[in-house]
């Protein structure tokens, strides 16, 4: 077989520019537009972590832990019916903790306390600023939502919460900034 002339040569890198481009911007338009039909992303936006959630067997036990040993400024304990638990809020300047311990019967962290008798991390809770498109959004991604509606939350905003399992065995609770 005859060896390539330097013109062929010359043609086929070219071609294989070309081809590299070509494929490139396949890729890249194709990205885009999944991602533009997937994710409305400018109807809502995620905030700053507004607490932390801390569920403890003993709550004046922990707030004392926290108010006298650490030093933080801790608030009264509140109840919370609606949510089934009692709230010590620890304040942490960048954020804040939220002690929980169960309230009535069918507390909904009774059964995280059984499993985890000396307490232990509960939830995180993050601000949003649009939370029924957000709520809109998760329902389209099937990312279950634990109520029908928001509900008020500790600081008088609504709240809904995210299963653990949707979210890497975090419990995420979205709350309206
Ligand atoms: C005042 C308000 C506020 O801050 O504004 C609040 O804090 S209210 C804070 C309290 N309210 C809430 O938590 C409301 C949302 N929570 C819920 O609806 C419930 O607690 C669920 C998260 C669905 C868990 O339900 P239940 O206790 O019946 O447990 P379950 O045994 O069926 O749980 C199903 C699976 O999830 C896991 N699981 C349960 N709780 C979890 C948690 N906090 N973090 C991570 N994983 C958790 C279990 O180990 C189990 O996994 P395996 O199957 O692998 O064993």
């Amino acid at each position: 077989m005859a060896a390539p002339t330097g013109r062929a040569v010359a043609g086929a890198a070219r071609l294989l520019a070309r081809l590299q481009a070509t494929s490139f911007s396949i890729r890249t338009s194709s990205a885009t537009i999944s991602s533009a039909e997937k994710v409305p992303r400018s109807l809502w936006k995620l905030g700053r972590l507004n607490h932390v959630a801390i569920a403890v067997p003993d709550l004046e036990k922990a707030r004392s832990l926290y108010k006298d040993v650490l030093g933080a400024q801790v608030s009264e304990t509140v109840p919370l019916p609606e949510h089934g638990v009692y709230t010590v809020f620890v304040e942490l300047g960048n954020t804040k903790l939220e002690l929980l311990h169960p309230l009535g019967e069918r507390s909904p962290i009774a059964g995280f306390l059984q499993k985890n008798k000396a307490g232990g991390m509960h939830h995180v809770c993050i601000e949003v600023d649009d939370i029924t498109a957000a709520v809109a959004e998760l329902k389209k991604r099937k990312i279950r939502i634990l109520s029908e509606e928001p509900k008020i939350g500790a600081h008088g905003k609504p709240v809904i919460f995210l299963h653990p399992k949707d979210f890497h065995g975090v419990l995420v609770e979205l709350e309206q900034a």
